[in-house]
């Protein structure tokens, strides 16, 4: 096989739909759409390690072997690494939990359990 391919981070970051699995860099762009866990789930490491994730779901030696198709080189594990910001999205803003809405239910609560008791 011919020398590998060596990518910096900043590379794989900006490329197309690359990750990066134990220090390998794989074109995952065509291959999301097969994925048997979904493409959601792959975008999100576009340009991004998901080594720990790619072992943690326990891929089958199957998904190793289209794995391998996907090959496209080495990281240059020596070169400057890249936080990649993720895009804001509903789901994202969603799990921040809003504070002043909840503090306007619970006066809202105790306010009609005041008046009830007071009628009562
Ligand atoms: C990037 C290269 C990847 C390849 C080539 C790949 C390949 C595959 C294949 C072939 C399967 C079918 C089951 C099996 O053979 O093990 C599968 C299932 C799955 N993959 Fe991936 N996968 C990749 C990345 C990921 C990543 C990064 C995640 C999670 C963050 C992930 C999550 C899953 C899940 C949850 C399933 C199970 C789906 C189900 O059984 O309902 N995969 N993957």
């Amino acid at each position: 096989m011919s020398a590998a391919k060596t990518y910096t981070y900043k590379e794989v970051a900006e490329a197309n739909g690359y990750v990066i699995i134990n220090d390998k860099v794989y074109d995952v762009s065509e291959f999301v759409n097969e994925h048997p866990g979904g493409d959601e789930i792959i975008m999100e490491f576009f340009g991004k390690d998901c080594t720990q994730e790619f072992e943690d779901i326990g891929h089958s030696p199957d998904a190793m072997k289209t794995l391998a198709k996907l090959y496209k080189g080495d990281v240059d594990t020596t070169s400057e690494k890249v936080v990649i910001e993720k895009e804001e999205t509903t789901e994202n803003t969603q799990q921040k939990p809003d504070f002043t809405k909840i503090a306007v239910l619970i006066v809202a609560v105790a306010v009609f359990l005041y008046l009830k008791s007071q009628k009562a």
